[in-house]
């Protein structure tokens, strides 16, 4: 039995995303136009897996109402608005006008512009804002990560049974084990919160920096 993950090299990555579903030339051009304009914050988006696997999920779960936390230049939210049916909606919520400006227009590009709302502001008070019954059949959090445990208790209400919570950056690059600044300590006592919560089941995977799924029970 493997008991663990294998060592992810540069070239087994590659591999296992051309294996995949890799970025067609819409993700793709996302991609080298977030390294070229925002070199500082490039490496706040999701990789091509994770990519792959939110449209996978979205399709999977069947999904037509789904939040997304933490927009910045729009990959995880182009992922997900593919995987919608037609009528099935994407509601975006960031701070930063400047990182989703470059979101839009990717949208616009891949045609899913009609699916996806974006609300500019603090996520903790937009969520709030949000109808309070079990209506939500995905959701990914992925903003600051502080705000996670707010996220996760305004968010897991509001999910119908058999819905779907993705959250990015559960590892924090192997810090959780021994944390070394704030993000790193709120992520480590977000995910023992996350395994104790009785209404969800929860998998964590090692994918990228770490994904937890919780679907709701
Ligand atoms: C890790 S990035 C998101 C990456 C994105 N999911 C992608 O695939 O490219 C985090 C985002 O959270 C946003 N953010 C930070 N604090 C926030 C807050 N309090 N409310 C909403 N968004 C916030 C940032 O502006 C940034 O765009």
């Amino acid at each position: 039995m493997t008991t663990k993950p294998l060592p992810m090299t540069e070239e087994l990555h590659t591999y296992l995303v051309t294996h995949g579903s890799p970025p067609d030339e819409i993700a793709q051009a996302l991609i080298d136009e977030t390294v070229a304009l925002l070199p500082a914050n490039a490496q706040m988006q999701i990789a091509p897996e994770q990519a792959a696997l939110l449209t996978f999920l979205t399709r999977l779960v069947g999904a037509r109402q789904v939040v997304e936390v933490g927009t910045f230049t729009g990959m995880s939210s182009l992922a997900i608005a593919r995987g919608l049916p037609a009528g099935g909606r994407l509601v975006c919520f960031d701070i930063s006008e400047e990182f989703t400006s470059v979101a839009r227009r990717y949208w616009e590009r891949a045609g899913v512009t009609d699916r996806i709302e974006l609300r500019i502001g603090p996520a903790a008070e937009s969520l709030r804002a949000l109808p309070a019954e079990p209506y939500l059949d995905l959701a990914f959090i992925d903003a600051d990560k502080v705000g996670y445990p707010v996220y996760w208790d305004e968010l897991v209400p509001r999910m119908r049974p058999g819905g779907l919570i993705v959250v990015d950056n559960v590892l924090r690059g192997g810090r959780v084990l021994a944390p070394q600044n704030e993000d790193d300590r709120a992520i480590a006592a977000f995910n023992d919160v996350v395994r104790t919560d009785e209404r969800v089941d929860v998998v964590m995977l090692p994918v990228a920096d770490g994904l937890t799924l919780a679907r709701r029970r």
